[in-house]
């Protein structure tokens, strides 16, 4: 298997006689990384990020972050982060450039609504076609003024005076939530955000770490934000990416006679869906070492096992949401017909991933059919390649679902913008190497 750094047309492979096999610690997580950076930036004194995942979509938040006037420092997967306080950014000289990260965007929109200075902020042609007024119009409830473009990237921010809310979020998305935390730091109030659903819980855990208070109720989607806080560097491991982790749990499971241990993998319950489902389709999954200080994380044992057919509806989405493509392929070859609803939120994401999956595993001969806001897939149906050309549509988790889907097929397939998966796990093709 090659690197796949300069390739379009990466062959992908597939027949394995004997199966996966072997461990593995996959990088950090994406959203933590993220997050890092940020609360780093914003806190007094340093922080340093170990495993900090070294992904295109973490190193523009890296680099939007220096623009703003923070020392960064980056050795491997180490950060250090010399924190500038909630006050100290500065306006940056050119335009801030968000490449493909919606999480970088829609968070940086709720932190720099409240600075005084004015930003703009650019990305990339997928980036610039996602809803941008999710956040900008929560935002302007506060005072912000945020300049959208037909609702997307190019934005402009003018930084305000912001005051607190009382706001219930219209979607079940993370990113909003946090944009709006990011926002109320800065108000004049205290201020109360409700969910729509519970949605990843990073910002809130990793906040209260570095010394922010911001309590979530009792009822899982009621958090409060108590403005200017005194916030402080720490040193923080980020565990590994579950959203990685879950190629190797989907390819172990489904390729006959494997056998992989994933290490270090957080099991953050926001994050857990797919491990929820794999298990109810009667996947072999266990734990083993689980630390649950802080950021929960465990040891993943995987075996291949025959599954059953399973129904996903809108309360389990939030938790499963990077990983539907990979709940789409276990579908596919599970015995009978499973059902995916509630999962509109896809069709906004680098690219309607409900129309991908449903484009590519069509060539592979899968029983699939769309659904406004999901699919059905009968894995019943055996798969017959129609088309050997897939094309990952630009989008990083779409080209490694198919990279696992090909482990599965006897016939050589090609992967068309295979480089689109340097955005969340640069050495994924390396790593799938180590385990064949
Ligand atoms: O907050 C985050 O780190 C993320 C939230 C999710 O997006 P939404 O908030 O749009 O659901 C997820 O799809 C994305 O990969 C990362
Ligand atoms: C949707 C994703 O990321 P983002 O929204 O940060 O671009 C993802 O990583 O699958």
């Amino acid at each position: 298997m090659v690197n796949i750094k300069s390739q379009t047309n990466q062959a992908l492979q597939g027949n394995l006689q004997g199966g996966l096999h072997g461990e593995l610690a996959v990088p950090g997580d994406k959203s933590i990384s993220h997050r890092g950076i940020m609360f780093g930036a914003i806190s007094q004194g340093t922080t340093i990020l170990r495993h900090f995942l070294t992904a295109e979509d973490c190193l523009s938040t890296l680099k939007a972050f220096q623009q703003l006037g923070v020392p960064i420092e980056r050795d491997g997967e180490t950060v250090t982060i010399k924190g500038v306080g909630l006050h100290g950014l500065k306006q940056p000289a050119d335009a801030l450039d968000m490449g493909n990260s919606g999480t970088t965007t829609r968070l940086i929109m709720g932190l720099l609504a409240g600075q005084k200075f004015q930003t703009k902020l650019v990305g990339d042609a997928s980036l610039s076609k996602r809803p941008m007024k999710r956040v900008s119009d929560p935002l302007g409830e506060m005072g912000a003024d945020i300049r959208v473009t037909d609702g997307h990237l190019p934005a402009m921010i003018n930084g305000k005076s912001l005051h607190a809310v009382d706001y219930h979020l219209k979607v079940a998305s993370a990113q909003v939530k946090s944009a709006l935390i990011l926002a109320a730091l800065q108000a004049d109030g205290t201020s109360t955000i409700v969910e729509k659903q519970p949605t990843r819980n990073h910002t809130e855990i990793m906040l209260k770490a570095f010394g922010a208070k911001v309590e979530t109720e009792a009822d899982d989607v009621t958090i409060t934000v108590h403005p200017n806080p005194t916030m402080t560097g720490l040193t923080l491991n980020v565990p590994g990416d579950m959203s990685s982790a879950a190629f190797f749990i989907t390819a172990a499971s489904l390729v006959p006679h494997s056998k992989v241990k994933l290490t270090n993998v957080g099991m953050n319950e926001t994050r857990t869906g797919l491990y929820d489902i794999l298990k109810r389709m009667g996947g072999q999954i266990t734990l083993s070492h689980e630390n649950h200080s802080g950021e929960p994380t465990a040891d993943l044992t995987v075996e291949s096992a025959d599954l059953k057919p399973v129904e996903i509806g809108a309360d389990e989405i939030p938790a499963v949401i990077d990983e539907l493509p990979l709940v789409a392929l276990l579908a596919a070859k599970a015995n009978g017909v499973s059902k995916v609803t509630g999962a509109g939120e896809l069709r906004v994401k680098e690219t309607d991933r409900i129309a991908a999956i449903v484009d590519e595993f069509t060539k592979l001969g899968i029983a699939i059919k769309d659904l406004p806001d999901g699919f059905i897939i009968d894995g019943s149906q055996p798969w017959h390649v129609t088309d050997s050309h897939l094309d990952s549509h630009g989008d990083h988790r779409i080209g490694m679902v198919l990279a696992v889907a090909a482990l599965l097929v006897k016939e050589p397939l090609t992967l068309k913008g295979a480089d689109s998966i340097n955005i969340s796990y640069p050495q994924f093709f390396d790593d799938l190497a180590t385990l064949i």
